[in-house]
């Protein structure tokens, strides 16, 4: 079984991916960390994200990038998401996607695209989100946590930002698939999302 979990920054889908992978024994791909690796490679490398000639050229990232603790952080996110919206990084990074998806026996991918253009074809689309104010508090503190030196106000800022950078690209926009089901995390517990995310998947697997 291929599940696809999408939704924008901070809204849940990586725990709630993880979670599905653990439940259902398939192995799981946060493909966001794909596009983070593109971004640090290239800010590390003295670039512009916004350069695609830049940008396409560090998709051949050590893949050592990829257990990188700076991974985690606002910049990389930013970064991200410019990178992202560039077509030859996308194309870049599709085969080693839809190969992931395709391993016999399923997997779990969590991202923007994963229902609408990585895994069409999955059995199970869930499109987890919640309000800005929410996943920007949720990710203040997951930085803090880590740290890192943030204010609420600039990851809200920030997670806003990337909304709609994520929505409005011409390439493979963050957007609900017409067969996704939605979870609205905002008034959940990790616990509630997670039993909820599996209520969605069985109903999708006995459908
Ligand atoms: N339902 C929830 N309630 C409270 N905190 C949550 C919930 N889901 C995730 N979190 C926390 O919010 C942060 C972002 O979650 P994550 O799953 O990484 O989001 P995403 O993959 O969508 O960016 C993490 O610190 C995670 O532990
Ligand atoms: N399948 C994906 C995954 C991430 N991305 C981009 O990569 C950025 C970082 O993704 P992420 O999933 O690691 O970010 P968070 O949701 O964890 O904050 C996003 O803002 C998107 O621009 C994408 O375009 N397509």
């Amino acid at each position: 079984m291929i599940i696809a979990v999408d939704g924008p920054a901070a809204s849940g889908k990586g725990t709630i991916a993880k979670a599905l992978a653990a439940h259902y024994g398939l192995p799981h791909l946060d493909t966001g960390l794909l596009y983070r690796a593109v971004g640090i490679a290239v800010l590390r490398g003295g670039g512009d994200p916004s350069d695609e000639g830049e940008a396409f050229h560090a998709c051949a990232f050590d893949e050592a990038l990829l257990t990188d603790p700076g991974l985690k952080s606002e910049a990389a996110g930013r970064a991200a998401s410019i990178v992202s919206a560039h077509p030859s990084v996308r194309a870049a990074l599709l085969e080693r996607q839809r190969d992931f998806a395709h391993q016999k026996g399923g997997a779990v991918l969590d991202g923007r695209d994963i229902g609408t253009v990585i895994a069409p074809e999955a059995q199970a689309k869930l499109f987890v989100t919640a309000s800005p104010e929410v996943r920007a508090r949720r990710r203040f503190e997951e930085l803090e946590r880590m740290g890192l030196a943030v204010t609420y106000d600039h990851v809200l800022g920030d997670i806003r930002a990337r909304d709609e950078r994520d929505s409005g690209r011409g390439i493979a926009p963050l957007r609900q698939a017409d067969d996704a089901l939605l979870l609205d995390t905002s008034t959940l517990d990790v616990a509630a999302a997670v039993a909820t995310a599996i209520g969605l998947v069985e109903q999708r697997r006995k459908g």
